[in-house]
């Protein structure tokens, strides 16, 4: 009987190559997608991480605009919008809304006097089950140009040198511009006399496939009265929840929808850069906030108002920011989802 042939045939031979080659691969492509290879570069991870407050992050919430209130409501389309883009939620009609008023900090607990900037998250559903999320600030430009620069921004602000925020200031200028807002705008005493600010640049695409590059705003019904934030300390710790709450109560809250159309050769690359103010607007429709519904356990805790969430109609432009915001809310979502001890939760099917 001839002796078994102790060497592998080369088509044996070839396989187990292949298959080492594969493996390979495969282990590469996670070690780049863990950032492995290229410790410099910027995941979403290490944004979020660098997110955290000095005590570590809020376990269960949000790992940033952490404090808020949601609402429902109804978008009321007029029709206008159908010449800039083709979405469902601009044809004339009235569409569900869910959203979520929130002040921009990772900490739940903050005192709302002492938070400046404050946001609306928001999602339209249109009946051809399409979905237009965003998250907007009341702020009308974003502090930097970049998410790197954001990133550099956090660690500037979370770090022990007492020249890290001058060093910073003195590599990206266009933080001036947020200093002056910050000391300068007015603060009010609730979230319906805010304009929020979309801020972020995207693309509208019409019925013909035609372009046009776009930021869209919600303006206040509502007309802002202003207050000190010394007036605003001495209504409490958690006032702009209450005073919500019994406005809508009194009546439903609402917010003009207006989309400005850049001209040729606007800046869609950088939030930072403000639009001049003469810029082509269209007014598409209202948002009537028409109940608060509770924050804890209720119908926002399992949103993820990721602005890369977008019906057929809208896309994204070249402004990196929506990418690097999609990233960073899968990441705060995916954590505060799997911190289940940690935060009210009794239903489940999340959306992320
Ligand atoms: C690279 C830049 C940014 C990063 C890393 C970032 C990060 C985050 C994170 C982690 C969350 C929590 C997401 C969740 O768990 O659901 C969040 C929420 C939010 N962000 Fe940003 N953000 C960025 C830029 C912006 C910009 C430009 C705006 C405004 C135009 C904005 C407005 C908001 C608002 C309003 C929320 C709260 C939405 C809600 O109620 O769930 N963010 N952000």
């Amino acid at each position: 009987m001839p002796e078994p042939s102790r060497t592998p045939s080369r088509s044996a031979l070839g396989s187990l190559v292949m298959i080492a080659a594969i493996v390979a691969g495969g282990a590469t492509a996670f070690a780049y997608t863990a950032g492995w290879l290229s410790p410099q570069r910027l995941t979403p991870d290490k944004m979020v991480d660098a997110l955290a407050p000095p005590g570590g992050p809020a376990l269960g919430h949000r790992r940033n605009h952490a404090k808020g209130v949601c609402f429902t409501g109804v978008f009321d389309a007029n029709g206008a919008g159908t010449a800039l883009s083709k979405a469902q939620v601009f044809a004339a009609g009235q569409y569900p809304a869910l959203g979520r008023f929130n002040l921009g900090t990772p900490d739940p607990h903050a005192a709302d006097a002492t938070v400046r900037v404050r946001g609306l998250g928001l999602q339209i559903a249109t009946p051809d089950g399409q979905l237009w999320r965003s998250a907007m600030i009341d702020v009308p430009f974003f502090p930097v140009a970049t998410p790197q620069a954001f990133y550099d921004l956090l660690l500037a602000q979370g770090s022990k040198d007492p020249n890290a925020m001058k060093t910073f200031a003195g590599a990206h200028p266009e933080i001036a511009a947020f200093g002056g807002w910050a000391k300068s705008a007015p603060w009010t005493g609730s979230y319906a006399e805010e304009r929020f600010n979309g801020i972020n640049s995207f693309i509208f695409v019409d019925g013909s496939g035609k372009e046009s590059a776009v930021r869209w705003s919600l303006v206040p019904a509502a007309q802002p009265v202003p207050v000190s934030p010394d007036d605003l300390a001495k209504r409490g710790p958690d006032f702009l929840e209450q005073e919500i709450t019994d406005r809508v109560h009194g009546g439903p809250q609402r917010w003009t929808l207006r989309v400005t159309v850049a001209n040729p050769g606007d800046p869609t690359a950088d939030p930072s850069k403000a639009w001049p103010d003469d810029r082509h607007t269209v007014e598409v429709g209202t948002l009537t906030v028409q109940k608060i519904e509770a924050e804890q356990d209720g119908p926002c805790r399992d949103i993820n108002y990721d602005p890369t969430v977008l019906p057929s109609g809208i896309k994204t432009s070249d402004d990196p920011f929506p990418a690097a915001r999609s990233a960073a809310y899968a990441k705060s979502f995916d954590r505060r989802t799997a911190e289940a001890q940690d935060y009210p939760r009794t239903a489940t099917g999340a959306k992320p």
